[in-house]
């Protein structure tokens, strides 16, 4: 259970009704507010009275804003928003502002052309104090010198020429999930797609950075790593920083008990089983990343390696699995889709004997199309990672207030029927004018974009070319052999969707992975 629940079972809905808001509460509340009203208002006055207002939610309760009324899947709530109050939102969550957008064109000019100011990270005691040891990696950095120096480090070990290099540990990956789906089927009737993508995406990506990979999910290791994934993801979404949006909260930070629990994780938990990794990346055989940003000339110190170590793997696993589990999700609903892939990849093999690789991309339009649709068809992190800014910022006669939270919507911005005619359905030949490697189009014109999922601008995900080899490589060793079908429980339901802190996955589900008896070749 997280904060937010913890806290809506102590106090409901009706009792934030302003009458019923027991004084004391209402006092330090108010503190607060004024104080953070102190920092919004403080934001040169005249000129905000210029600007056109960004339109807010009605469902604002004192106090807490809109805290209370974001529901379990906060995407889902804040598309409907967009829906009914156009694409700049404002947000009142407790003593923080937040601002979504779900128009491409107007977030490139929030987070590429207003760039300079708008690639902060918020300031959280778990993800910046703990998890990044004061600001060392990527992720939770502020967009510093020292944060300059690690991006231009994982550009550089996560670049294309580099990732070549992992293509074995790839291939092995996606044929061994292919086997676990078919195995587990033949014995058990179904397979959990859910759970083994995590299996899949952890060996991969805990390979290449590394050099190691484990053999079943039963391997103490891999839980552990798991587990540390698990917690670092939720633990860095809103809900579980609730004393960063009201302060009152600290005072009964005992109540929660997850700062202290938060901080005894990193130290007992992800500090010694990443003290390893990037102990034991030297001595390891074969490539990893870590020797890598040695080899590359990029002399980090320990500390710095052991979060870049921790915020590559915890960036990638997750959302690579989730990506893939709602993809076979929705295929399953589609099997003349999964047919019109698997006929690809037959030709592509009559042709040149061998199954496609990533060099081999262009020659696959319909599967990259399929790739690309799963992608938008459930954005795998429906709030991305939110930057802030630390000035006023002007766009389109709006004015953000300085010290506010930048959200790019990314279910409402995939859903615009503007930009992908039938959003609701799963159409993979929307992309087919539009097959490019998706790091080229995420870093091209954003006319041109062919999705938002990897975020914006200057914090724009620096490894979208691993990604895409994981998702490519996983569907053509999928589609080469098998037909993913339902269980007698029937098809998964494409709507039921589950908060996982900083990303949705699919409610688990059961699917069956047989063997094609119709390859042709
Ligand atoms: C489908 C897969 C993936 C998705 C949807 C995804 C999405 C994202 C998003 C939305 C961000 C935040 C961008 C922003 O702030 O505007 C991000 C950041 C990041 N991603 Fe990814 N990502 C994926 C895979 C990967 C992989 C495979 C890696 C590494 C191998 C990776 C490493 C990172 C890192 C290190 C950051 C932090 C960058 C920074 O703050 O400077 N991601 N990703």
């Amino acid at each position: 259970m997280n904060q937010l629940h913890k806290l809506q079972e102590y106090l409901p809905a009706s009792a934030l009704e302003r009458k019923n808001m027991l004084p004391v509460v209402s006092i330090a509340s108010a503190a607060s507010i004024f104080f953070a009203s102190y920092r919004f208002f403080s934001s040169d006055q005249e000129s905000k009275t210029k600007y056109k207002k960004i339109p807010m939610p009605g469902s604002n309760y004192p106090y807490v804003g809109h805290i209370w009324s974001l529901g379990e899947l906060p995407g889902r709530t804040i598309q409907k928003w967009h829906g009914e109050l156009g694409p700049l939102i404002n947000l009142k969550m407790g003593v923080k502002n937040w601002v979504l957008v779900d128009d491409p064109i107007l977030a490139q000019k929030i987070f590429v052309s207003n760039g300079v100011k708008t690639s902060f990270r918020s300031r959280n005691v778990f993800t910046f104090d703990h998890y990044s040891m004061g600001g060392m990696g990527l992720a939770f950095a502020q967009p510093d010198d020292r944060w300059k120096f690690s991006r231009s480090a994982a550009l550089t070990v996560l670049a294309p020429k580099h990732i070549e290099k992992y293509m074995p540990t790839i291939r092995k990956e996606a044929r061994d999930v292919t086997n676990r789906f078919l195995e587990s089927t033949e014995k058990q009737g179904f397979c959990d797609p859910v759970e083994e993508f995590k299996l899949y995406a952890l060996n991969v990506i805990f390979k290449t950075v590394a050099g190691r990979s484990f053999t079943s999910n039963e391997d103490p290791d891999y839980k552990k790593l798991k587990r540390i994934m698990e917690y670092n993801i939720k633990n860095s979404a809103w809900e579980n920083d609730l004393s960063n949006f009201l302060p009152i909260l600290s005072v009964y930070e005992y109540f929660f008990g997850t700062l202290a629990e938060q901080k005894a994780f990193i130290r007992d938990e992800r500090d010694p089983f990443f003290k390893r990794v990037v102990e034991d990346s030297d001595i390891i055989e074969g490539p990893n990343v870590l020797k890598s940003l040695a080899e590359a000339g990029f002399d980090l110190s320990f500390n710095e390696k052991l979060v870049l170590a921790s915020d590559i793997i915890l960036a990638a696993a997750d959302t690579v699995s989730v990506s893939m589990a709602w993809n076979i999700c929705a295929l399953m609903h589609h099997p003349d889709i999964q047919n019109k892939v698997s006929t690809e990849i037959d030709e592509f093999v009559k042709l040149n004997g061998q199954l496609p690789g990533l060099n081999d991309k262009g020659s696959m339009p319909y599967t990259m199309s399929v790739m690309k649709e799963g992608l938008r068809f459930k954005a795998t992190t429906p709030l991305g990672l939110a930057h802030t800014t630390r000035e006023d910022v002007y766009v389109d006669g709006y004015m953000i207030p300085k010290h506010s939270a930048i959200i790019s919507s990314m279910d409402s911005m995939h859903l615009r029927a503007d930009i992908y005619p039938e959003p609701e359905k799963y159409i993979p030949e929307r992309f087919l004018n539009n097959t490019k490697p998706m790091q080229t189009a995420a870093n091209g014109k954003v006319e041109d974009r062919d999705h938002f999922n990897f975020g914006w601008g200057r914090r724009i995900c620096p490894g979208i070319s691993m990604a895409e080899a994981q998702l490519f490589i996983a569907l053509v060793e999928i589609f080469s052999t098998c037909h993913i079908l339902p269980t007698s429980e029937g098809l998964p339901d494409t709507d039921d969707a589950v908060n996982g802190g900083l990303t949705a996955p699919p409610a688990p589900f059961k699917a069956k992975f047989v063997k094609r008896t119709d390859i042709r070749t």
